[in-house]
């Protein structure tokens, strides 16, 4: 499967609505066909990424004692760390540790757990985060006219910064070494698909993410250097009247010994609608109504993916 590749310097990232309508076009095929993109030339540092990555490898890398007083707790503190074995996605064990980041903005007054533990982490997730959000909102503007609204629309729906209850976060994921016999009973991240709006999502170059396609099979994901995958998920599943499907995937061990024995670290960015926005459109014919707002959706489907008693350690 050939992953359709966006080169966003084509665009220009703020620049007239002719670019904005050509680089919606884009995303429309893209989503169409696959539900994802490769995104390339998308203005973010090789530097930016690869702070992010060496904080996150000093970070998980500490002693399970110290992470887990950093530890996500719930509904209103969506920031923190959240420890191998908490979420389940399916019949396997998952094998993911994350952080949950959101920027100092949407944070007022309030900073995140640990965050001294490895200096310099924060700053580097600042900058990648506040980048990554610029890049979002270029395509927010573009999928607005893509499911034929105006530029703003989807804009207008994803406004609310310092929402303590807000999702739209920063993962920094982590994927501990294993072994081949693993892949038995456990995977690094089962399958899924995102409940946000899009993904944005950096990895290094140890691969395993796949997607599946409209047939039910699995393609690779492949890392290219710098390159972030563009995922699209349920909320512009329900507001583009099902036009676009949000994307199912899933991180599996790699079969070259070699990759299995090594972590894999990722970055993922949920671009998610306010809390207060309908799941879906009231027009929605094919779904329950009225819908619940984004935020009790959400909580509602974590609720299953996130076991409540993590393991002690
Ligand atoms: O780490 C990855 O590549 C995928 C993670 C993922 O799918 C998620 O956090 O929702
Ligand atoms: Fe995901």
């Amino acid at each position: 499967m050939e992953i359709p590749v966006i080169d966003m310097e084509k665009f220009g990232l703020r620049e007239g609505s002719d670019n904005l309508i050509k680089l919606s076009e884009c995303l429309d095929q893209a989503f169409t066909k696959t539900g994802c993109a490769r995104l390339i030339n998308h203005g973010i540092t090789t530097q930016q990424i690869q702070n992010v990555y060496a904080g996150s490898s000093l970070f998980f890398n500490l002693p399970d004692e110290l992470k887990n007083r950093c530890r996500f707790v719930g509904e209103d503190s969506t920031v923190g760390y959240i420890g191998l074995g908490t979420e389940r996605y399916g019949e396997k064990q998952d094998l993911h540790e994350g952080y949950l980041i959101r920027t100092a903005e949407d944070l007022p007054g309030k900073d995140l757990p640990g965050k001294d533990l490895v200096p310099g982490w924060r700053m580097a997730t600042e900058s990648l985060h506040t980048s990554l959000k610029i890049l979002s909102s270029v395509i927010l503007d573009a999928l607005s006219l893509a499911i034929g609204k105006e530029r703003d629309y989807l804009a207008s729906l994803h406004r609310s910064e310092g929402d303590k209850k807000s999702f739209k976060v920063l993962r920094m994921a982590h994927y501990p070494p294993t072994n081949p016999d693993a892949a038995q009973t456990s995977i690094r991240f089962d399958e899924h698909c995102d409940f946000n709006t899009f993904t944005l999502l950096l990895q290094d170059n140890m691969g395993g993410l796949q997607g599946r396609d409209k047939d039910g099979n699995w393609f690779d994901l492949t890392p290219e250097p710098d390159s972030i995958i563009l995922m699209a998920a349920q909320f512009i599943q329900f507001y583009s009247n099902e036009k676009y499907k949000a994307l199912r995937h899933r991180v599996i061990i790699p079969e070259e010994e070699a990759k299995c024995r090594h972590s894999r670290y990722s970055i993922i960015y949920f671009v998610t609608a306010d809390g207060h926005i309908p799941a879906w459109p009231t027009t929605a014919t094919h779904l329950p109504q009225p819908p619940p707002n984004v935020h009790d959706h959400l909580m509602s489907v974590l609720v299953n993916s996130v076991n409540p008693t993590p393991p002690a350690s």
